[in-house]
């Protein structure tokens, strides 16, 4: 689904991202580790194409276009979405439009805050004044609506509390085509051939692993793709060793 070939990315004349080659198939979840600041923002912003994030080198071949100088609409268009990990407020829209205007006025805005215990705020502006665990609902929220075949999810789980970190979790599985929710909302599993859904997702906590079976973890380390392997056992390798040390098995 996703190509990312020998990709090089700097940020106000900095070079962030150095030499990237990713793939991600329809139905895998990939998962993005690595220590602040060594670019893992930076890859989801480009893959989104955010204008800040210039692309020196290599290309990104999503569903078998090239996208590498694609403005963002168009690449949400072709189906690719993106949760932030600090997303910006904006004034005089409410959550219920902004649910609207991702689904093309076709959503449930009410059933669909609902899933996510999230009715209360839909006619609030949106993000304005909600607190860091409900900013994370509101991008799911507006992810459900918009339907991407292709999510990069920016620390979905950083600043959410334990019960809502089921709900994230769950909602997540639901938007990667994991779980389908049957007529009662209950989550049943979709099996591994019918998947077609992909995703890259960061975490530092590593909570959402729990929840959600990704299929390959990565590290970056230094704005480099370091090590690619198990999540489960590349988040345990970290957190006995340290990112240093776990990239020196390649390096
Ligand atoms: N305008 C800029 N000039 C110089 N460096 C910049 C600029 N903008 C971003 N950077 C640097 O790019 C690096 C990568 O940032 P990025 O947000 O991608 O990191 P990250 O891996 O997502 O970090 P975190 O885990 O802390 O969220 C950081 O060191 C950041 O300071």
């Amino acid at each position: 689904m996703l190509k990312v070939q020998d990709l090089t990315v700097a940020v106000d004349g900095k070079i962030i991202l150095d030499q990237i080659d990713l793939t991600i198939n329809p139905g895998e979840i990939h998962v993005l580790f690595g220590p602040n600041g060594s670019g893992k923002s930076t890859l989801l912003g480009t893959l989104m194409g955010f204008a800040r994030f210039k692309v020196l080198n290599g290309r990104i071949i999503f569903k078998g276009n090239d996208i590498t100088y694609l403005p963002v609409y168009e690449r949400a268009r072709l189906g690719i979405g993106l949760s932030f990990q600090r997303p910006p407020t904006i004034r005089g829209l409410t959550m219920r439009d902004m649910v609207g205007i991702c689904s093309h006025g076709e959503a449930d805005a009410d059933e669909m805050a609902e899933r996510l215990n999230f009715s209360r705020f839909l006619d609030r502006e949106v993000n304005h004044g909600f607190s860091g665990g409900e900013l994370k609902r509101s991008e799911l929220l507006q992810l459900l609506a918009q339907d991407p075949e292709f999510l990069l999810l920016d620390e979905p789980e950083s600043g959410v509390d334990v019960e809502n970190l089921a709900l994230v979790g769950n909602t997540i599985n639901q938007l990667l085509d994991r779980d389908i929710p049957d007529t009662n909302h209950r989550p049943r599993k979709v099996k591994r051939e019918q998947r077609h859904k992909a995703g890259l997702v960061i975490t530092h906590t590593g909570h959402i692993l729990n929840y959600v079976n990704a299929d390959v973890g990565h590290v970056l380390y230094q704005g480099r793709l370091s090590c690619e392997g198990n999540p489960l056992e590349l988040f345990k390798c970290i957190q006995k060793v340290g990112y240093g040390e776990c990239v020196r098995c390649v390096v």
